[in-house]
C-alpha cells in the first residue's frame, strides 16, 4: 500500500516507513500499548520527525490520543518509559533505525533532552488516510468548484466525527489545510468528549436546550448549506457553459479517459492532442476535467477528456463530492482507461477504477462495447523481458473481452494504433459509415462548407474528378447527417431549378417585339 504514496510522500521527505500488522485495533489509541510506546521511541530519537502518516481511518479519538502518547513520550524524561523502552528494544520486535547501540540511543536522546533544557517545542502531528488524501486535493484544488467541493467533503467527514465522538480534534484537523487548502473559512468545531456528554457536563450553550454537540452539529450545517448554495450557482453556470460548448461540438465524438491516479491519462492526451497540460508524478494531478479537441487518422474531429483520478478507498465524502466532475463521462461515445501496467498492483487499481465507474452509475452495457484499456508504461516493462512476456500474454488473454492496447505516453510507442482504434470504434457506436457523395464541380466549396459546419469532417482529401465534371468524395458520415445533406442539397437543386426556371419564364414573359407600340 506504501507504493501507492511513495511519489507524494518522497516529496514530503519520508524518514521511515513501516508496515505495521495491526491484529488488533486499540479503541482509543489505535495501537495497542507496546507498538505505541515503540513508534513513540522511535519519534523521540529522530528529532526531524513531525508527522506520523497512518495509512487507516482513525477516529477523531485515536488521532488525539496518538498525538498526546507521542508528544508525551518526546517532552517525558520518566525513568519508567526509558526502561520501557530498553524492555522492547531487547524484544527486538520494532527496530526501526540502524543505531549502533542501545546504550548509544538512550544516551544520544538525554543528551539531547538535556540540551533543550526540559522544554521540546516540537509536535507530533498525525494524519490519517482521509487527511492525507484530502491534503493532497487540496493542494491541488485550483477552482472555486474544486476548493468548494474539498471543503464540503471535509465537512461532511467533520460530521461523521462527531457522531462517533471522540476529542477535540477538529481546530487540528482544520489547521492541517490552514495554508494549503480551505481558502473557505475555516469552521471551529470543538468537540465534547463522549463520556462528558454522557454525563452531561457539556452544558446547554446555545438557545434553550441546545447541547454543545448540537450547537457544533448546527455550525457544521449552517456552513454545509453555505456551500452547498454556492457551489450549486457555481454548477449551473458551468452547466450552461458546457451546453454551449455541447451545441458547438454536436457532432464531436467524446473519448473519456479514467483510470487510477498517476496513471497517465494527462499524458496519454498530451500525446494524442498536442496538448501541453500538466502530467507529473503526483497523486492526483489532474483535479478537473479538462477537454481537448483532436483530430483521427481520418480527419474527423474528436474531444478527449482528461478526468481525476481514481485511488483505492477514496473517502466516501469526496466520492460524493467528485462525482460531478464524473459526470460527463456518461455522454462520452467511448471509455478509455489508461492502466500503469508497471505498477505492482495494476489489477488491483484496476478492480477500483471499476468499481467507482459502477457506485458512479456507469452501466454494465458500456463495458461491453463503450470500453477499452490503455495498458500504458511498457517502457519500463522492457528491462524485464520476462514480464513483458506475461503481460502480453494476460493481453491476449483480455482481448477477448473487449480492446486493449500496449502503450508508452512517454515514448509515443503505439500512438497510431490507439489512435486507429478509437476512430474504428466510434466511427462504429456513431453509426459512421463511408458514404461516395456526388455533386457537380461547382458545389464542392459548398459541399465541403456544410460537411465542416454539420458532419465534422475538416479533411476532405479522398475525392475524384469524373469525365462529366462532377465530383466524388468519400466520408464517413451516419445516416441522419447523410439523409440531412441529401434534403439539403436536394432542396438547393430544387430551389436552384426553380430559380433557373423562373427566370427563363421571366424571359419568356417579356412581350414580343412591338407589343408596346400596340
Ligand atoms: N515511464 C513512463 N512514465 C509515464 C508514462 N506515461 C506517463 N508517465 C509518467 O507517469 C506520471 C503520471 O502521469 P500523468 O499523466 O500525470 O498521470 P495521470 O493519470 O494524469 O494522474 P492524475 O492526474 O494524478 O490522475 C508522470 O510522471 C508521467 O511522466 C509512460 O508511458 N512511461
Ligand atoms: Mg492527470
Amino acid at each position: 500500500m506504501y507504493d501507492e504514496w511513495k511519489n507524494e510522500l518522497l516529496r514530503e521527505s519520508v524518514a521511515k516507513a513501516s508496515l505495521i500488522r495491526v491484529r488488533k485495533v486499540h479503541s482509543s489509541t489505535y495501537f495497542t500499548k507496546g507498538k505505541l510506546n515503540e513508534l513513540g521511541y522511535f519519534l523521540k530519537e529522530n528529532d526531524k520527525i513531525n508527522v506520523v502518516f497512518v495509512n487507516a481511518t482513525l477516529t477523531a479519538m485515536q488521532q488525539k490520543k496518538l498525538e498526546k502518547r507521542w508528544n508525551d513520550i518526546i517532552l517525558s524524561r520518566e525513568e519508567k518509559l526509558r526502561r520501557y523502552y530498553l524492555k522492547s528494544a531487547q524484544k527486538e520486535k520494532f527496530n526501526p533505525t540502524d543505531v549502533e547501540s542501545e546504550s548509544s540511543q538512550m544516551s544520544e536522546l538525554e543528551t539531547q533532552h538535556q540540551q533543550s533544557g526540559g522544554t521540546n517545542p516540537r509536535k507530533i502531528r498525525v494524519v490519517d488516510r482521509f487527511g492525507i488524501i484530502l491534503q493532497i486535493f487540496a493542494a491541488r484544488a485550483k477552482t472555486r468548484a474544486a476548493q468548494l467541493q474539498l471543503e464540503l467533503a471535509w465537512l461532511k467527514y467533520a460530521r461523521t466525527m462527531l457522531v462517533r465522538g471522540g476529542a477535540p480534534t477538529f481546530g487540528q484537523l482544520g489547521s492541517i489545510f490552514q495554508g494549503n487548502m480551505m481558502r473557505a473559512e475555516m469552521v471551529e468545531v470543538g468537540i465534547k468528549s463522549a463520556k462528558g456528554r454522557k454525563s452531561g457536563s457539556g452544558g446547554t450553550i446555545g438557545g434553550e436546550g441546545e447541547t454543545q454537540l448540537e450547537m457544533e452539529r448546527r455550525k457544521l450545517t449552517d456552513r454545509e448549506s453555505k456551500i452547498t448554495e454556492e457551489l450549486s450557482n457555481l454548477l449551473v453556470r458551468k452547466a450552461h457553459e458546457s451546453k454551449k460548448r455541447d451545441q458547438a461540438h454536436q457532432t464531436l465524438p467524446l473519448i473519456a479517459l479514467i483510470g487510477y491516479t498517476n496513471a497517465g491519462k494527462t499524458a496519454l492526451i498530451n500525446l494524442t492532442t498536442g496538448s501541453h497540460l500538466e502530467s507529473k508524478d503526483l497523486l492526483f494531478q489532474t483535479l478537473n476535467t479538462t477537454h481537448k479537441r483532436f483530430r483521427l487518422p481520418n480527419g474527423q474531429m474528436a474531444l478527449m477528456l482528461d478526468t481525476v483520478g481514481f485511488i483505492t478507498s477514496l473517502p466516501h465524502g469526496l466520492v460524493e463530492s467528485f462525482k460531478t466532475t464524473l459526470d460527463e463521462i456518461h455522454n462520452a461515445e467511448l471509455l478509455v482507461h489508461v492502466r500503469d501496467i508497471s505498477h505492482p498492483q495494476t489489477n488491483y487499481q484496476r478492480d477500483t477504477v471499476i468499481k467507482v465507474l459502477k457506485e458512479i452509475g456507469v452501466p454494465d452495457e458500456v463495458f461491453e462495447n463503450k470500453y477499452l484499456e490503455v495498458w500504458n508504461k511498457i517502457d519500463l516493462l522492457e528491462d524485464s523481458g520476462e514480464l513483458l512476456q506475461s503481460v502480453k500474454q494476460d493481453m491476449e488473454a483480455t482481448q477477448q473481452s473487449y480492446p486493449v492496447i500496449m502503450m508508452s505516453c512517454k515514448n509515443g510507442t503505439n500512438k497510431e494504433q490507439f489512435l486507429g482504434q478509437i476512430q474504428n470504434l466510434t466511427a462504429e457506436l456513431m453509426g459512421k459509415e463511408t458514404v461516395e457523395l456526388e455533386y457537380e464541380y461547382h458545389m464542392h466549396s459548398k459541399v465541403t462548407k456544410w460537411l465542416n459546419e454539420h458532419a465534422n469532417l475538416t479533411s476532405m482529401e479522398d475525392f475524384q474528378y469524373t469525365d462529366d465534371g462532377k465530383i466524388i468524395l468519400k466520408v464517413p458520415i451516419d445516416e441522419v447527417t447523410h439523409q440531412k445533406y441529401l434534403k439539403h442539397f436536394e432542396e438547393k437543386k430544387f430551389q436552384q431549378g426553380q430559380e433557373e426556371q423562373g427566370h427563363t419564364r421571366g424571359r419568356g414573359m417579356k412581350p414580343p417585339p412591338g407589343w408596346s407600340n400596340q
